[in-house]
């Protein structure tokens, strides 16, 4: 009894009053800044920041007020942001142009614990896998399982897009300092032959295995990289029988992964309730199982419930997701934002940015909402970001004096994995880095003014210049260190953030119909660039700029 039927007409949310209060609600800013914001309540930090998990989350230089986020609080129970999360939670199938549920969430329930979805326990059908997974990873990881010559397995190679390669790479690179056991991963996922030709030349095929990552089995890049591997394994150990030592799989589709040639008892299956890109936790992340351990692994799933439990049962007004959610709304459809930035400062989240725009792009740039009818607002910031400091010396200056609105999240961490002391006797490397860290959003928020600089004898011409506007907001997320469980409750937020976002743009955040004509008409391109005689003239016709393109390939391409 978990499916629902198609949504009816829904209320368009900037047809209400809420809609209107938070409207209204921008004109407290008019004659005020953080600044002053500042001055007015010395204990505006304390009122604005949440414990949430292991995260201190600081959103007091957000350009808020208590009676903004009052506003902000009736917009999301407007939008009934509560019940919609509960029916996520309970397995609706809330992915209504796929009546899918929606269940990510029980990726990371706790052993022992029932969800019946369907008829089915799916929480039991998770753990089984994850034990599958651990049996398997454990055999690997003490060299139990050999290769096809005998050797042990020292280098995995994940194959994989989108979904099934941002999450696995990123959460790799965070989660270095517990890859103990020897074990290093590689990942191919582009087309473009650079990057699978650049893997092939760092691996020993005798010491590696390849996951196969892909939901459906059927997408393209994988399948095409999935099989050039292949042939180069089979190649270079002189035996097609390798394959079933060196090739193991995870994806929805058995008889796909079958076809391929490999045994589907070395298959890891995950279930279509779980979107591509909330699937890191399924057996999408089986190479940061490889790398990390099944206790890392354990951890990390941990740290992703206890963000989903904080997010099921948090009062509104504590509830991080829902915070941060609406700050996302107040920025895009009442302060003009249209893009915001992640900036980790940890060189092992450097991937989390990349990561995070196909969490949030893929499911917030929508113009529809559920029932189909055109919003009315805008939906789906940009979302950007690279480490910190390295960002400091390239795009801050837009940031700091630039003339767009962008809000930044900065994540940073007290404790480092590893810190080395400085040259100079002035202290730790990471103490350095996190004294930036608290610098930009400062800087941010409180600027410089004209009067200021002219104080420290600035000539007046050049005064201007080195105005610092400040009043541009910012969210700290400072946490003890970056574990496997605080990289799960980190990952869990941003999806909640998310969930919240399109709960109050009425829209579907668990679809992508937007990337398939692309992927079509490639189809329908590929044999115009392939074939050695020109196409025929008219048959080859897609529009002026396309054909001057196809033709302008050929040539270059020798072909005539
Ligand atoms: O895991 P797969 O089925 O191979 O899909 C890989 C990716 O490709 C698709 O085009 C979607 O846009 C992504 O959401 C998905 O993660």
């Amino acid at each position: 009894m978990n499916a629902q039927p198609p949504a009816a007409a829904a209320t368009d949310i900037s047809t209400t009053p809420e809609w209107d209060a938070v409207g209204d609600a921008v004109a407290e800013l008019a004659d005020t800044s953080l600044r002053e914001l500042f001055a007015a309540d010395g204990g505006r930090a304390g009122k604005f920041t949440i414990h949430a998990c292991d995260l201190h989350v600081d959103f007091s230089k957000n350009l808020i007020t208590e009676s903004i986020a009052t506003k902000l609080f009736a917009l999301a129970k407007r939008a009934d942001v509560a019940g919609k999360r509960d029916e996520m939670f309970a397995g609706r199938h809330i992915n209504t142009t796929e009546d899918r549920a929606v269940l990510h969430t029980a990726l990371r329930l706790p052993r022992g614990e029932e969800l019946s979805v369907d008829g089915q326990d799916v929480a039991a059908d998770v753990h089984a896998v994850l034990a599958q997974m651990r049996t398997f990873a454990e055999r690997v990881r003490s060299g139990e399982w050999k290769g096809h010559t005998g050797r042990d397995i020292d280098t995995v190679v994940g194959i994989g897009i989108g979904g099934s390669d941002l999450g696995p790479v990123m959460v790799d690179k965070a989660l270095r300092a517990y890859q103990t056991a020897g074990i290093r991963a590689r990942y191919v996922s582009n087309v473009d032959p650079a990057d699978l030709t650049a893997v092939l030349a760092e691996i020993d095929p005798a010491s590696t295995l390849v996951v196969i990552a892909s939901k459906t089995f059927t997408t393209q890049e994988t399948l095409t990289n999935a099989h050039a591997m292949r042939r180069h394994f089979v190649a270079e150990l002189g035996d097609e029988s390798a394959v079933a030592k060196h090739f193991v799989a995870v994806s929805t589709a058995a008889d796909k992964v079958a076809e391929f040639g490999i045994d589907t008892n070395h298959m890891f299956e995950f279930w279509d309730w779980v979107g591509g890109r909330y699937s890191v936790d399924s057996a999408i992340g089986l190479t940061c199982m490889l790398t990390a351990g099944p206790e890392a692994f354990d951890e990390f799933l941990a740290g992703f419930h206890a963000m989903d439990t904080h997010f099921a049962t948090a009062p509104t007004r504590e509830n991080l997701p829902i915070i941060m959610g609406l700050l996302g709304v107040w920025y895009s459809d009442f302060l003009g934002a249209q893009s915001t930035a992640v900036i980790p400062y940890s060189e092992d989240l450097s991937r989390f940015p990349a990561y995070l725009q196909q969490l949030t792009m893929e499911s917030l740039g929508k113009s529809v909402r559920l029932d189909g009818a055109d919003v009315a607002y805008p939906t789906g910031q940009v979302w950007w970001g690279e480490p910190g400091t390295n960002g400091q010396h390239a795009f801050f200056q837009l940031l700091h004096q630039g003339t767009q609105l962008v809000p930044v999240d900065f994540i940073g961490f007290a404790n480092p994995a590893e810190d080395v002391q400085t040259s100079d006797g002035s202290g730790s490397m990471h103490d350095l880095l996190m004294s930036n860290f608290f610098a930009q959003s400062r800087v941010l928020a409180f600027g410089k003014t004209e009067d200021e600089i002219l104080a420290e004898d600035v000539p007046a011409d050049l005064a201007p210049h080195k105005v610092m506007p400040g009043n541009r907001p910012s969210t700290t997320v400072l946490a003890p260190r970056l574990t496997p469980g605080v990289l799960g409750q980190l990952i869990a937020l941003y999806e909640h953030i998310v969930f919240v976002q399109a709960a109050i743009w009425g829209i579907n955040a668990f679809d992508q119909w937007g990337v398939e004509l692309g992927k079509k008409q490639a189809g329908q391109l590929l044999p115009y660039l392939t074939s050695d005689a020109a196409p025929t003239k008219g048959a080859a016709a897609f529009d002026g700029s396309t054909d001057a393109l196809l033709a302008a390939y050929r040539s270059a391409r020798g072909r005539s």
